[in-house]
């Protein structure tokens, strides 16, 4: 089944006066999918949404709705609901009036209303809640609400956002499968927004990751987290070892002075790029057999694991996660197997790259070709 596009922006731009917050940004919704927007503070995420919904018109480019630019139209005549952070509910009315709010405004009749009211607050697990005053209910409960009250307005697009994050840790967790399992039940295209990658990595069909204005990154969670496309994305979403390399041909990779295999192709001999490795793919075994000698510096109990930082020779520290405790000031081998060496391509311009490749040339002490590759390009100094 070929799923139906329901949203998209074609070369959004927005500004507030000087600031541009979102810089052409293209994206495209299909029907029935859970999207989450992740991204730090002020990345523009909550701007997306407000787009969406009609908060906010673009300053450049379009939004189109069931094939329809809506740039323009007003947000009540949007098949588009939201759920707040902080609920968002009316204190005076009890939970069934909340819920039945929009489908009055509608002129339903109040049996239909009924029926409704009843299906969305057994779908949210609020059965028997009808007369409660909101400030009688809990965080958890009243997010409960709020959803209900989105979901009964038959919107075509739910935005949320942040709705998880006033929630302590264990109820959150119970909210992200309940509100997934509603998305499935429902059919309906959820656009969730978060600031938390776990959270992204276990709910979503499909993220986006924005960064100051720009989506850096858009794809399934196991795309994001094990093909990181750049140095922003793979910094925050896990934990990662990033450190600058030269691929010196096909398979074979230089990093802090050596050189590994490694299951990638493709690439210019000698391009610059960005090295890798997840805490959890490597592992410490002797300095005999260890591909980097590296010292214990740390190390800290994360109850299902340990985790250690270990300096190399060159003074890296290195993040690993491991089963065993280790000794701090111990000298180990660190090991890792090529397939877990993500590489990613360094933008370096043209001028770049043929000065480097220049400045070996004029080197007149390196002999091994190999010394070359140890110039890593200062440009990748991103501490
Ligand atoms: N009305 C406004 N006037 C000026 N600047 C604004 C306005 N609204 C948002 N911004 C700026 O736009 C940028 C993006 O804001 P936005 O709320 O979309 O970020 P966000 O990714 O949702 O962050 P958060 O998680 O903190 O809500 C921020 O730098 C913010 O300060």
């Amino acid at each position: 089944m070929t799923a139906e596009k329901i949203l998209e922006f074609k070369q959004v731009a927005l500004a507030f006066g000087e600031t541009e917050v979102l810089k052409n940004i293209d994206l495209t919704l299909d029907s029935g999918q859970f999207y989450t927007l992740l991204g730090p503070s002020g990345s523009g995420k909550s701007t997306i949404l407000k787009l969406i919904s009609g908060q906010l018109q673009p300053s450049g480019g379009e939004v189109v709705f069931d094939g329809k630019v809506i740039n323009d139209q007003p947000a009540e005549k949007r098949r588009v609901n939201t759920v707040f952070q902080n609920y968002s509910l009316f204190p005076n009315m009890n939970v069934y009036d909340n819920v039945a709010f929009g489908p009055r405004l509608k002129k339903m009749s109040e049996t239909v209303i009924e029926e409704k009211v009843k299906e969305m607050l057994s779908l949210v697990k609020l059965s028997g809640y009808e007369n409660r005053e909101i400030n009688e209910l809990s965080g958890g409960q009243q997010q409960r609400v709020a959803i209900a009250r989105a979901l009964a307005n038959d919107p075509e697009l739910l935005l949320l956002d942040e709705p998880l994050s006033a929630l302590d840790y264990k109820l959150r967790k119970v909210l992200q499968t309940e509100l997934r399992t509603i998305q499935r039940r429902l059919g309906i295209t959820f656009v969730f927004v978060t600031h938390d990658q776990e959270e992204a990595l276990a709910m979503s069909d499909w993220i986006f990751v924005m960064n100051d204005g720009v989506i850096q990154q858009q794809g399934t969670p196991e795309d994001i987290y094990d093909e990181p496309v750049n140095h922003f994305v793979a910094d925050f979403i896990g934990e990662s070892n990033i450190v600058p390399g030269i691929m010196k041909d096909d398979y074979l990779v230089h990093f802090v002075g050596k050189d590994f295999e490694s299951v990638d192709a493709g690439m210019r001999p000698n391009e610059a790029v960005e090295v890798v490795l997840r805490p959890e793919d490597l592992d410490l075994t002797t300095p005999e057999e260890g591909k980097l000698s590296v010292t214990i510096k740390n190390q800290s109990f994360r109850g299902d694991y340990y985790e250690i930082m270990a300096q190399d020779d060159d003074l890296n520290l290195w993040q690993v996660q491991v089963t065993n405790p280790a000794e701090i000031g111990a000298r180990v081998g660190l090991t890792f197997d090529p397939e877990d060496i993500h590489i990613m391509r360094y933008n370096e311009s043209e001028e770049d790259f043929d000065a480097r490749l220049e400045a070996y040339e004029d080197d007149e002490t390196p002999t091994d070709p190999s010394d070359s590759a140890d110039k890593v390009p200062e440009v990748f100094d991103h501490e």
